[in-house]
């Protein structure tokens, strides 16, 4: 008798898991300073000439502040059962602390209700790098009152929206605001200070905690925090490279998961900052190690490091000539993902996850005649990635949802309207949006929790 050939999988995800897509305010509303709305740093940034490719701001972007109900109708055509979205906190207070602006209350009131008016659940990202340009002017994240002052907008929405949103995160991306606003300059604010950057971190941390402290008081329900991490595989078994490896671990990935949720930081960023990491008062860290119900992890590609000669790390990644590159020159590793789940529950214990953020950018074609976008390569993207999670899932991470970047074409950041990761097509001319193969695709698997992969 032949062997019983292999059983095929079971690719099932559990009951319960939340399918939805994610987007930013800064990325898709358009209308910075409709109704009242204060300046952004991002605002400020791109119209700052050699800022952003081509000039491009966020001035129309998707104009989803006008187009939010349709927006709404089309998350509810393809299924989704949550939508991440972050809420820019110059339109509720428009000089970043005291005078609310009710009229940008109001914009996210309606949105949230029209979700779940359609069943799509919320998940609100208090700061997704728009920081109002008056509190940047009193020095933002280099400034120790940035936490009153997120402890402050956030109380605002928590008295606003909780029990119809149940799900928050404090800060998208740390890192990112850290290395590009504060290290390399290259995104808002735009500065380059390796004395600026711990500065800037560790207040973002103490933000984080304070936003957190203040959910406990007035809030209900789940806040978390949200991170981009990814994998760090040494590109040779030398001891240099096996440094450089524990060097940019402990920088990209370690560098806020630690104080949030062990207390302290990895080791190595005193060794990649020299004088300028300071001794930090011990009294920070308990504010910044607040109780979580979740983490997101955003997660792209993988990392093949090698030492080298980057500032401040001293390393390189080096391209794979077999590997497949997305349009934003980020590798495609699946593999990355489980690897990277593993570890987190390893070093960090059974905290839920949820993936907040994973996608690509491919070169997609324009809508066709029939009105379609094929993008084959982000549907082989997005299965492979969700293959990864099913086989984290399936050695005990306890990973909840996956939000899919973006649901929308959109404005990506210093890079403009070059690169597109929506799974719905955006006509910047016309504000048509076109869903994409993968969309329809996506429709599917949700709908099969998963059977459908
Ligand atoms: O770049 C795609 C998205 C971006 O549009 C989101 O706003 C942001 O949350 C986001 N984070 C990453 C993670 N990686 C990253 C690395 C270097 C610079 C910027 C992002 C990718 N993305």
């Amino acid at each position: 008798m032949p062997d019983s050939p292999t059983p095929a999988r079971d690719l099932r995800f559990p009951d319960g898991f939340l399918w939805g897509a994610a987007t930013a305010a800064h990325q898709i509303e358009g209308s910075p300073l409709a109704d009242g709305a204060g300046p952004s740093i991002w605002t400020r940034f791109a119209h700052t000439p050699g800022m952003t490719l081509n000039g491009d701001t966020g001035d129309v972007a998707c104009d989803h502040y006008g187009r939010w109900k349709q927006d709404v109708a089309l998350m509810r055509e393809l299924g989704l059962k949550a939508y991440r979205f972050s809420v820019s906190w110059s339109r509720i207070h428009p000089e970043g602390t005291g005078r609310v602006n009710q009229a940008g209350l109001d914009f996210y009131s309606r949105l949230v209700d029209e979700l779940l008016a359609n069943d799509i659940e919320p998940l609100l990202t208090l700061f997704h790098w728009d920081l109002p340009a008056a509190l940047d002017d009193r020095g933002g994240w280099l400034n120790r009152d940035c936490a009153d002052w997120f402890a402050e907008y956030g109380s605002t929405l928590y008295r606003a929206l909780d029990g119809r949103v149940k799900k928050w995160a404090t800060i998208n991306e740390p890192w990112v605001v850290t290395d590009g606003g504060y290290l390399h300059g290259a995104l808002a604010p735009g500065h380059r200070s390796r004395y600026e950057a711990p500065i800037a971190a560790h207040n973002l941390m103490r933000a984080h905690g304070a936003a957190v402290q203040a959910y406990r008081a007035e809030g209900r329900h789940e806040i978390g925090l949200v991170v981009n991490i990814e994998p760090k595989y040494p590109a040779s078994d030398s001891a240099e490279d096996a440094a450089a490896v524990r060097r940019a671990h402990a920088y990209m990935n370690e560098q806020f998961l630690h104080p949030a949720l062990l207390g302290h930081y990895p080791p190595e960023l005193k060794e990649i900052f020299g004088d300028a990491w300071p001794d930090w008062p011990a009294e920070d860290f308990a504010l910044i190690r607040q109780p979580l119900d979740f983490v997101g992890i955003n997660y792209y590609t993988r990392s093949v490091t090698a030492a080298g000669d980057s500032y401040p790390l001293k390393t390189a990644v080096v391209r794979q000539p077999l590997g497949t590159y997305t349009e934003t020159g980020w590798e495609v590793f699946p593999q990355g993902l489980t690897d990277l789940l593993l570890w987190f529950k390893d070093t960090y214990g059974d905290l839920p996850v949820y993936i907040t953020e994973n996608g690509a950018a491919f070169f997609d074609p324009a809508v066709a005649d029939e009105g379609r976008v094929r993008d084959p390569l982000r549907i082989d993207y997005l299965r492979k990635h969700l293959t990864a999670i099913r086989d984290a899932i399936d050695a005990g991470v306890d990973i909840r949802g996956y939000m899919a970047w973006s649901l929308l074409d959109n404005l990506e950041w210093s890079l403009g309207y070059s690169k597109r990761f929506g799974i719905v097509h955006v006509n910047y001319g016309t504000q048509e949006r076109t869903p994409k193969d993968s969309a329809r695709w996506y429709s599917k698997v949700i709908a099969s929790n998963g059977r459908t992969l």
